[in-house]
Formats: C-alpha cells, structure tokens, sequence
C-alpha cells in the first residue's frame, strides 16, 4: 500500500519531467514523511524521474541511509537534508532546466562571481512566500558546482535562511522548496518562470531590444563609527579599554609564541621611531607599553597595535565587559534590507576583526552573519575612490550598485567619484553635521532602497 503522499510526489515528478526541468536521470526530489526521526521520502538515484511509480519511492534516513525500498540514495540527499534542516522545509524538489543550467553559469562567470542573480519588477516574484510585491528584490543564492556533496551542502547552509525558496548550483540546476509539496512546486514553477524570463530579457538587452534595466541599490556599505554606533563608543569606550590593558595583556603573554611576531613588529616599529629616545636602551616591557600608548594618545596607526586591540577587545567582548551600543534603528534596518536581497557590508577604519568583533557582540546580538563582506584600510585608504572601485570589485557588483553611508564627507566624496550612491549620516554626537552637498538621514530607516 503507498500513501497519499507517495502518489503526489510521484505525481509531481512526473509533471516536473514532462516539462523538460529534469530530462535523462537528471534531478531528484524528497518529501518530508517524519520529522523525529527524520525520514525522507524520494526518488531513488539514477533513474527516470517521470516515471517513478510511489511504491518504487525510498525513504531515507537523516544521515542519507535508505531504511525503506529498493536502490541507492542520491549523492544529492545530503544537500536536501540541509535545506529542511536550515528551513524547515517539508519538501524539496531540484531540476536542471536549462534556463537555472545557464544563469547560474552566467552569474559565475569571468568578471562576474555575482554569487546571487537579483530578480525584480516582476509581478509574478508574488508567487513566492513572504512577497507581497512586484517592487521586492529578491536575490537568488548562486554556489559553484561541487562533486563533494558534503562541502557544497556546507557551503549552502549559511545561505539557506535568507534564500528565497531556492537556490542555484552552477551549471547545474535549481533547488526549490517549500513547508509542503503544494508550496515546494509553486515555488519550483515561479523560480523557474523567474529565470526563462531573466535570459529572454537578456537577449534583448544584449541585441539592444529593450533598454538594460537600470540597475537599482543592490548593496549597502556602511561606515561604523557614526553612521552605525555612536562616536563616543570608540574613542571612549573602546580605546581607553585597549590602553588600560595593554601592559597587562603584553606581560602575561610575554611567553606566548602567537604573541611574539606583534612584540617583534612593535619593537622594530620603536627602533625606526627617531623620538622614542630608545636608543642604546634595552627594550623592555614597559617601554614598549609606554610607545604603543603615546601611539594611541597621538592616533597614529601601526597595524601591529591595531592587531593587538583586536586580541584586548576580542578578551573584552567575550567576558561581556563590552558591547557595541548600536543606534535602534540599526538592526531591523539591516535585517530589512537583506530580507529584501540587499547585500550588506562594512568599510571602516578599524580591522576587520575588529569590525566582526562589534558586529557579533552588539546590543542586538550577533549581527554579524548578515554581512558578506568587510573591508577596512588594507584595501585602500578611505578618502580615495580607488578604494570604492575596488571594494565594488570585489564584491562583483558595479559601484553605482552600491549605496555607501558615511559621517564623513571627504570618504563621501570619493565614494561619489567611483559613482557610487551615498547618503551622509547625521547623528547628534558626529563631530561633523554639514552634509554639504550630500543627502542626509539620521537614522538608517530613512534610507529607501
Ligand atoms: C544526469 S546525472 C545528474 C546527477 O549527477 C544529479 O545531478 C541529479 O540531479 C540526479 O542524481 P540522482 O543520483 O539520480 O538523484
Ligand atoms: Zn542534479
């Protein structure tokens, strides 16, 4: 006797064929038939998916072992089981459409590394759980093809949460899901829409049919200090708790190895300083304190002591003496926009450690995981438009892609210059409160993407 469900996803597998999304033994397809213990129901591998009969489903195990029927599982199992393990899902379905096979190639492709296609304007974005209109922008997670079923499930699962129902192996296919098989295929059927419609427009942009589609805000850049927590929290919070500790931290790690490299670049960094008035004088402890600490007294940077701040704020930070005190509107303007496909990412002055640091430990917890990339000074200084071009390359988009909010209006006008959009942050405690000739906001929520 098969079940009910058998017979739909049976059903199903062979509507998805017949539509020529799963052609050969290409594509595989699960239910969820028992949640504790977990049991999937699907096709067994390497066969016709059209023409499974329900009783010829096996059912699978949460560790990819068949526990019921005849054949083997697919080597895909364990990418489905990391879809309903990361959301919940109650069906996953994927297909090798030639529409997913070449956008998901095009998005990875020489000059692209998009790592997500963007689909927008389009009334039929509604047909997906959570989009109530046209307007939404979704972004459509793109990973690199991988024979290692373990690494690619692994690489996904961060990205699963925040994908809308789908996700794209390149030159391979779509994954497609929903709480049941109804949802799953609805999904299936409108990301597969979604996609013939991206390369038909395509052509005709390429053949120069119809206009390329402006290209909206499909990136946030964000400065920190200012812009996303108050001044006041750096200089008086966040440095003095380095300067305090610095002699503590240095003599109790005066025998850690992982120290020595930074006590090595500090004291060579003190050698080279003509007004230390060192020379001829044993370096010791407390000399090397008293340079890193007339260092931070006068701002001047050493990356051996940036990196030295990270390890007293990481210390910090995890014994929860510190927290960054974010503005309120910081988080949900932040989840809002990656809920909406936008990407986020930081580029301040501080390391990127540091960076992570404020992110992960902030007063709206871990907000960390929301962002894809982090820049800081190494990839060029803050007021030169060289470093925007570079940072939009890195993160393959174009730079009038990217917004980027700023206190400062000289980093403003070298974003502006790359052609990037920007917006001037005015918070009360800025020291600078002109915006000049840039827009200004003075909270996050006011920014519309
Ligand atoms: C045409 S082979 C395709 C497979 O390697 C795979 O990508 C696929 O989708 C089907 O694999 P299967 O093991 O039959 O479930
Ligand atoms: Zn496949």
């Amino acid at each position: 006797m098969t079940s009910a469900l058998a017979e739909q996803l049976s059903q199903t597998m062979a509507a998805i064929h017949a539509r020529g999304w799963c052609d050969g033994t290409g594509g595989n397809f699960s239910c969820v038939l028992a949640r504790d213990p977990l049991i999937l129901l699907m096709a067994p591998s390497g066969v016709d998916k059209g023409t499974v009969a329900p009783e010829a489903l096996i059912q699978v195990d949460a560790d990819g072992h068949v526990v019921a029927g005849e054949g083997r599982a697919s080597a895909e199992t364990l990418l489905h089981l990391e879809i309903v393990a990361r959301t919940g899902a109650g069906a996953v379905l994927h297909t090798h459409s030639h529409a997913a096979t070449i956008l998901s190639d095009w998005c990875l492709g020489e000059g692209r590394d998009a790592g997500h296609l963007p689909l927008q304007d389009l009334e039929m974005l509604k047909g997906l759980a959570g989009i109530d209109s046209h307007r939404r922008r979704v972004a459509l997670p793109v990973l690199a093809n991988d024979q290692d079923l373990a690494r690619l499930s692994a690489s996904a699962g961060p990205l699963l949460g925040d994908a809308p129902h789908g996700l794209l192996i390149g030159g391979h296919g779509l994954y497609a899901w929903g709480c049941d098989l109804a949802e799953a295929r609805r999904h299936l059927e409108i990301l597969e829409w979604l996609l013939e419609q991206r390369w038909r427009r395509l052509l005709l942009e390429a053949l120069g049919q119809l206009p390329s589609r402006a290209i909206g805000i499909q990136a946030v850049l964000l400065d920190i200090e200012g812009t996303t927590c108050p001044v006041p929290f750096v200089s008086q919070v966040l440095f003095p708790y380095a300067r305090e500790r610095l002699d503590a931290f240095l003599r109790e790690g005066a025998n850690d190895p992982a120290l020595a490299p930074l006590i090595a670049a500090i004291d060579a960094a003190m050698a080279a300083t003509d007004s230390n008035s060192i020379q001829g004088e044993t370096v010791n402890h407390l000399s090397r304190v008293r340079f890193l600490q007339s260092l931070i007294d006068q701002d001047r940077k050493l990356p051996a002591l940036k990196e030295l701040q990270g390890l007293i704020w990481d210390e910090g930070y995890a014994s929860g003496e510190l927290r960054c005190p974010l503005f309120d509107d910081v988080a949900p303007a932040l989840r809002a926009w990656r809920g909406a496909g936008v990407e986020l990412a930081v580029y301040s002055s501080g390391s990127v450690k540091a960076q992570k640091l404020l992110y992960r430990h902030s007063n709206a917890s871990d907000l960390s995981g929301l962002f894809s990339h982090w820049f800081d000074t190494t990839t060029g200084a803050k007021g030169e438009a060289a470093s925007y071009r570079a940072i939009a390359a890195a993160m393959g988009l174009e730079t009038r892609a990217i917004l980027f909010v700023s206190d400062v209006k000289a980093e403003l006008e070298a974003a502006r210059t790359a052609g990037m959009a920007t917006r001037f942050s005015q918070r009360q405690e800025n020291p600078e409160q002109d915006p000049g000739s840039f827009e200004a906001i003075t909270s996050l929520a006011e920014i519309e993407l």
